[in-house]
């Protein structure tokens, strides 16, 4: 089997995108593992497919890089939002995921660079929608890591965006050890679904500096999901306004966790990078 891609990112956060809604495209974990490794494959953070939709203009599911089907990528629907608006410049686009539906917009675009919106959605806060493994104030988890008497990092804030974010607030996030913490952190029991871990350094009330671990994909330069979580969980604890820079190793996007209707809305940019085909 051959399927042409579209090799695209946000921010460096990097996606396989085929286009699925002719042919049936159903990857087995194997083959999404053996395309997403950086040293003998294509190498990726995330495999998206662009399906057709009965609700919206399309569904995009998503594949972590470790092979598991995932809710949502907020990076990827900016990027499946440029492709789309090929079809329709301009148009308000609804694309449906697992982890619920969102609209996009593309602001800018030209042939091989752009910039999008998307509402997505409102944040969920309850502990069952994380989900957490018991009942806790996600506003303040009762969770550390390090000696119990002097805990390096503790008590973070949790918030689904669709799929699950735990976000650590730290004094210089230069200096968090990323991978140590962030896998010790992704399989902790408390999330009986796995966690995708942000450490967040608050600059000031509309700056935020973040570093994310990502679920099934480790360190990753940006995760667009992981900045609207971020400036969810720094806004409930005061810590920032409900509008907000978030900078990540890979450059920033804006996070506007709109009052009147909750929703949060991600704006930032989408890069093509090259076509290919894939094989297996
Ligand atoms: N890169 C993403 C998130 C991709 C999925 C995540 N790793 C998960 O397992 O939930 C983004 O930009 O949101």
């Amino acid at each position: 089997m051959t399927r042409p891609f579209l090799k695209m990112n946000g921010l460096g956060n990097d996606f396989v995108v085929v286009d699925a809604r002719q042919t049936p495209f159903s990857p087995s974990a194997t083959q999404v593992k053996a395309w997403g490794d950086r040293a003998s494959g294509i190498g990726f953070d995330q495999l998206i497919a662009i399906e057709g939709s009965a609700s919206g203009n399309a569904f995009m599911r998503v594949w972590n890089s470790d092979g598991g089907t995932v809710e949502t990528c907020g990076n990827a629907l900016r990027c499946v939002s440029w492709y789309l608006d090929r079809e329709t410049p301009g148009a308000d686009l609804h694309i449906d995921t697992l982890g619920g539906a969102t609209t996009a917009k593309v602001l800018e675009r030209d042939a091989a660079t752009g910039m999008a919106s998307v509402d997505m959605g409102e944040p969920r806060l309850d502990w069952t929608q994380i989900p957490l493994s018991e009942e806790m104030n996600t506003e303040r988890l009762e969770l550390q890591v390090g000696p119990i008497d002097a805990p390096l990092y503790h008590t973070p804030c949790a918030v689904s965006m669709g799929n699950p974010h735990v976000v650590f607030f730290v004094e210089d996030v230069a200096a968090v050890d990323v991978e140590r913490t962030g896998s010790l952190i992704e399989n902790h029991p408390l999330f009986p679904e796995g966690v995708n871990v942000e450490f967040a350094q608050v600059i000031d009330r509309n700056t935020i500096r973040m570093r994310v671990w990502e679920r099934g994909a480790g360190i990753t330069k940006a995760c667009g999901t992981g900045a609207c979580a971020t400036l969810v969980a720094c806004a409930r604890r005061g810590l920032s306004d409900r509008h907000a820079t978030v900078i990540m190793d890979g450059g920033p996007l804006h996070i506007l966790w709109r009052q009147a209707d909750d929703h949060v809305i991600m704006t930032g940019p989408v890069e093509v990078e090259f076509e290919g085909q894939l094989n297996g």
